[in-house]
């Protein structure tokens, strides 16, 4: 039990009547790097709001660090940190200025030197001085994430910590989630961006319709589709209709460029049923290649499988 730093039964949270977390269950190993995925409004927020105690369940049992989250809030508060979408560094600060001001908050004895610390460790040491507002995105995010971490909490949420920034300051947004992993740190990650789960995460659960429809590492996530995704290209011409013939498909995902992928069960009569559908409608296809399924395949085939019911 202890392996699960956090433990959630049956959550069930609503909005003025709308259901929007209808019975969620998770286990998230200590240490461990979970990625709830789900699409906008899917509830992530608001997961992540109760767990961290800023918002109350309706309903459920969870236990955070071994400390029942309705009877010891307190308790899980001291042992939790979160980031979220919208930075909480002020602007007017320097860098060290918001760290301190974090430490005296949470009235840390020597804030001062664990401050240095993680200015080093988030290489934030030669701009500690600088007002903040001058920071680019990545170095902001860096300088909230180290003022997460003046607690030294067991558990770092962060809710979509690279909305909003650049594929570079993205990357290097990934690198400090592997340093915080290797620090010992659990790390509860929302993400709609498939390929950050599929870098980072040791646990990925997909949240969709207010359940977690799918869950497990990656790769066992991928193993839940059939391995005949086929990927179609067209030209620019035919993209539109091969698309609106495809719309009658379980998970078809438009790809960039002008192609389309397609799950079938891996057989070669599902294959040519396809290509005759294609070719009844006067549509050309240009070419056909076997695709192994990505995350995103398996994200858009629980997200359609969702909408059918
Ligand atoms: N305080 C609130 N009052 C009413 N409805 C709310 C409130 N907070 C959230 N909701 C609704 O609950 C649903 C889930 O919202 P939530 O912010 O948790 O989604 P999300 O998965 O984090 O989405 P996004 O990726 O867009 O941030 C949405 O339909 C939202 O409008």
């Amino acid at each position: 039990m202890q392996d699960y730093i956090i433990n959630i039964n049956g959550l069930y949270k609503s909005f003025k009547g709308v259901d929007v977390l209808k019975g969620i269950n998770l286990k998230i190993r200590k240490g461990s790097v979970f990625c709830l995925l789900g699409s906008n409004g899917a509830g992530k927020t608001t997961t992540v709001k109760i767990l961290s105690t800023l918002l109350q369940a309706d309903k459920g049992k969870i236990n955070i660090c071994g400390f029942d989250l309705k009877k010891d809030p307190q308790k899980v508060r001291e042992s939790i940190s979160m980031t979220g979408q919208y930075a909480a560094v002020d602007e007017l600060l320097t860098g060290r200025e918001n760290m301190y001001l974090i430490g005296q908050l949470l009235h840390i004895a020597g804030y001062k030197e664990r401050a240095e610390i993680l200015f080093k460790q988030f290489e934030l040491s030669g701009a500690a001085n600088r007002r903040s507002g001058t920071y680019s995105g990545g170095m902001r995010r860096k300088l909230d994430i180290a003022m997460s971490l003046m607690g030294n909490p067991q558990i770092l949420f962060l809710d979509e910590p690279t909305t909003g920034l650049d594929p570079q300051n993205r990357i290097a947004m990934w690198q400090e989630v592997i340093k915080l992993k290797q620090m010992g740190i659990t790390i509860f990650l929302t993400t709609q961006y498939l390929e950050e789960a599929e870098r980072l995460a040791d646990h990925v659960a997909i949240l969709n319709n207010g359940i977690i429809t799918a869950e497990g590492s990656v790769g066992q996530l991928k193993n839940l589709l059939p391995i005949g995704a086929v990927q179609l290209m067209f030209d620019e011409k035919q993209y539109g209709p091969a698309q609106s013939i495809l719309e009658a498909e379980s998970a078809a995902s438009n790809d960039a460029g002008l192609s389309l992928t397609v799950m079938t069960d891996g057989s070669v009569e599902a294959l040519t049923t396809l290509l005759v559908k294609f070719r009844d409608a006067g549509i050309r296809v240009k070419s056909v290649v076997q695709k192994q399924p990505t995350l995103e395949d398996v994200f858009l085939s629980q997200i359609y499988s969702g909408k059918e019911d």
